[in-house]
């Protein structure tokens, strides 16, 4: 089915509203992050992330961007800890970027644009039976984020980017096995976070965000290939509208 929304043009972010009225919700992603207003919790502790690289199955190219798909039909690839009740299962990760390497995340800390941000997707397998099911619950979705800084190329992001290749066209998928996404994982384990939504419709107000405070580097020749695929696919930050952000000291 073609999508009833993109990144630009008539049926860009401004307009998502019109079709999905909780984008001026009240727990709307992404968010700029002020690093002066974030309250220190002792009691958040290590977020415990065990990644299967057996459950890691295809990258899919959706049109305005490209999935990593799990196989999410057990708890091998989970995450727990930190802000996190129980076990959530690891559904897919994919990125965002922008036209430059001047921005591309969705998120900022006070104000500064990364080129680029990771997303790693996973849903409450405690409570819920399916990504499907869990993604409209309050406690459904904890998304892990990391921004992406323009350096030296990574050498695991160049696997991915070398995937890209078989899948140029929207709806082409092809295998992707035994990549293990903690390769994508900066050195410091210190993170914020935050209660908040998906950053493209649906835009359900379903998501615990957990994002890692220090980036990882790429080249802005691997961003260039993420951009062969779409030019841009971020959504800009959305009011805060009270909510609190915290962050660990691990
Ligand atoms: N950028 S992000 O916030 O990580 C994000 C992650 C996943 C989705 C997503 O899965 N959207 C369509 C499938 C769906 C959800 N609920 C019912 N169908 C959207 C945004
Ligand atoms: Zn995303």
């Amino acid at each position: 089915a073609s999508l009833n929304w993109s990144y630009e043009g008539d049926n860009g972010p401004d307009q998502w509203h019109k079709l999905y009225p909780v984008a001026n919700g009240n727990l709307q992603s992404p968010i700029d992050i002020k690093t002066k207003n974030v309250k220190k919790d002792p009691s958040l502790g290590h977020l415990h992330v065990t990644w299967n690289l057996s459950t890691c199955k295809e990258i899919v190219n959706i049109g305005h961007s490209f999935h990593v798909n799990f196989e999410d039909k057990d708890n091998r690839s989970v995450v727990t800890g930190g802000p996190l009740t129980g076990n959530y299962r690891l559904q897919q990760f994919h990125f965002h970027w922008g036209r430059t390497d001047d921005y591309g995340s969705e998120h900022t800390v006070d104000g500064r644009k990364y080129a680029s941000e990771l997303h790693l997707v996973h849903w409450n397998s405690d409570k819920y039976s399916s990504f499907a099911e869990a993604s409209d619950k309050p406690d459904g979705l904890a998304i892990i984020a990391v921004f992406l800084q323009v350096g030296p190329p990574h050498e695991c992001v160049q696997k991915i980017v070398t995937a890209l290749g078989s899948i140029k066209t929207k709806g082409k998928k092809a295998p992707f096995t035994n990549f293990d996404p903690s390769t994508l994982l900066p050195g410091s384990l210190d993170y914020w976070t935050y209660p908040g939504s998906l950053t493209h419709p649906p835009l359900l107000e379903s998501v615990t965000w957990i994002i890692y405070k220090e980036p990882i580097t790429v080249s802005s020749e691997q961003l260039a290939q993420f951009r062969s695929l779409t030019v841009t696919n971020h959504r800009l930050p959305q009011p805060l509208k009270g909510r609190q952000i915290e962050c660990s000291y691990v």
